[in-house]
């Protein structure tokens, strides 16, 4: 076990040490061990943190073995959140697999209109620098397009909906979070107290009101047609292929509460990578010209891109994986639970039941896999990209994982959400870039200071109070 400050440092003192020195307790477990494991002590439970060379093997195994679901719905506190449903099947992620992705073109299509209404609505347009709240922005804008993909055109525009998907996540880090500083004894009668709990019911409760019409006109349309008509889904969303996929006898409530927990795994992950990359360009400036002519001399009509339009910016995406390795939404990723005794080849045993996780931060700025880790250099994977053979080039794209980049996790359990995202984020950065003049606002000594991030736990994010300055471009 890694952290303690002396031999008599109580146990219970370095877990709640872990809450705000996460990133020092773990950086030093991977200095010291990184080639085994070691294990971190969190508040609610321990964490095996085992070496990348594990990765490859640990990949291969089932999920009835090594269960990703199992570690988030654990990490939830499961049924004080509501998210055991999770566990029973595997809907929100096979509709990503089996839908969004091979439909992308079709599915970025329509998050583009609707992004295209975000700007209109929720981004001031002023002609001199001004101060914005980019992240909260940001999380409208993607609230309105994650919604536009998974219910459809008229729900994304209802604002009820959208305050649903952005209070949600917010209620539930909270009602985990404050519950995870308790014994577990104690849980039951916190449940009872705590009002974000109450939120949270509230929550679903409300997903399930509003979408149950929806969910129940799509039944009686015998909207299993949608499966027929998979690779031409002009009309059909995410609820949709989920109605269609769960047969005619499927219970609105837990369709309603699914969609709300896929709104939780895509909004705040991809607006806080999509900020975080504003807040890079804003503290290195010398990539926007760079970008912006990437942007204007391979793209034909930038605003209305294709996904292949979107494939040809190399640099832009080498930018956002570079704005990735500084920002990792999480210190250890991924996360797995044993769901039965696995023994390594190299005669490590987990024994069932163990939370494990890779040191995946760490890596990101390991001088031993990144050269000079704490320069900012966003052109670095483009260079590498450059050397290769034309059919290696995606191997140092943003949305492909490897055991020393596990920004989206790795192996058959990655997200499925991740080739959306990253679209979806260039898409919105070639709108700011073409569109917008943006900064850092100076603090009270004159510097113009990049927002620090902040860890609770092994989460982490960008200070909330951040913001930028923005302005239409003059010319
Ligand atoms: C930049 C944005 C995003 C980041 C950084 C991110 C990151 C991650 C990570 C680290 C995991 C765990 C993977 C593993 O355990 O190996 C994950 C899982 C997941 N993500 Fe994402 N994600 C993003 C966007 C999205 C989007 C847009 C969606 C939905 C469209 C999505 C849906 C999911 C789902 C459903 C899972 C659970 C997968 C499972 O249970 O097998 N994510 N994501």
């Amino acid at each position: 076990a890694v952290g303690y400050r002396s031999l008599w440092e109580p146990t219970l003192l370095l877990r709640f040490r872990f809450i705000t020195s996460s990133s020092n307790i773990i950086q030093d477990g991977y200095n010291r061990l990184k080639n085994s494991s070691f294990i971190i002590k969190r508040l609610d439970s321990d964490l095996l943190v085992l070496s990348n060379k594990y990765l490859e093997e640990l990949r291969l195994l089932p999920n009835s073995k090594l269960s990703n679901v199992h570690a988030q719905v654990k990490n939830m506190l499961g049924d004080y959140s509501y998210s055991t449903f999770l566990l029973h099947n595997d809907q929100h992620v096979r509709v990503l697999q089996n839908y969004l992705t091979p439909n992308l073109s079709t599915f970025l299509g329509r998050a583009r209109e609707e992004m295209d209404y975000s700007f209109t609505q929720d981004i001031p347009r002023p002609d001199r620098f001004t101060e914005v709240d980019i992240q909260k922005v940001l999380q409208t804008m993607i609230a309105r397009i994650s919604s536009r993909v998974f219910v459809g055109r008229v729900t994304c525009r209802n604002e009820e909906w959208l305050k649903l998907c952005l209070e949600f996540p917010l209620n539930l880090f909270a009602t985990t979070f404050i519950m995870r500083m308790f014994p577990p004894l104690l849980h039951p009668i916190l449940a009872l107290l705590l009002p974000t709990r109450y939120w949270l019911r509230r929550n679903l409760l409300d997903a399930e009101r509003l979408l149950t019409p929806i969910i129940k006109d799509h039944q009686e349309r015998g909207i299993t047609q949608v499966l027929g008509q998979i690779t031409t889904p002009e009309k059909a969303d995410l609820l949709e292929w989920m109605v269609a996929d769960s047969g005619p006898n499927a219970d609105p409530k837990t369709l309603a509460q699914r969609i709300l927990f896929l709104s939780l795994a895509s909004i705040h992950s991809t607006s806080s990578a999509a900020s975080n990359a504003i807040f890079d360009l804003c503290a290195h400036p010398e990539y926007i010209a760079p970008l912006r002519e990437e942007i204007q001399t391979l793209l034909p009509d930038p605003k209305h891109c294709s996904k292949q339009d979107l494939n040809r910016l190399w640099k832009l995406d080498s930018f956002l994986k570079e704005s990735q390795r500084f920002n990792p939404p999480i210190l250890l990723s991924p996360q797995r639970v044993a769901l039965t005794d696995i023994q390594l080849s190299d005669g490590t045993r987990i024994s069932k039941g163990t939370s494990i996780a890779f040191p995946s931060a760490a890596l990101l700025m390991d001088p031993n896999l990144v050269e000079n880790p704490e320069t900012f250099d966003g052109f670095r994977a483009h260079r590498k990209r450059m050397e290769l053979r034309p059919g290696e080039v995606f191997r140092h794209s943003m949305v492909t994982t490897d055991k020393d980049h596990l920004y989206f996790g790795h192996g058959k359990q990655a997200c499925p959400g991740r080739f959306f995202a990253a679209n979806e984020i260039k898409m919105i950065l070639i709108w700011f870039l073409l569109e917008f003049d943006f900064r850092l606002p100076q603090n009270s000594q004159g510097e113009a200071r990049r927002p620090k991030t902040f860890t609770i736990d092994e989460m982490c994010f960008a200070d909330p109070r951040a913001k930028i300055e923005m302005r239409v471009q003059s010319s």
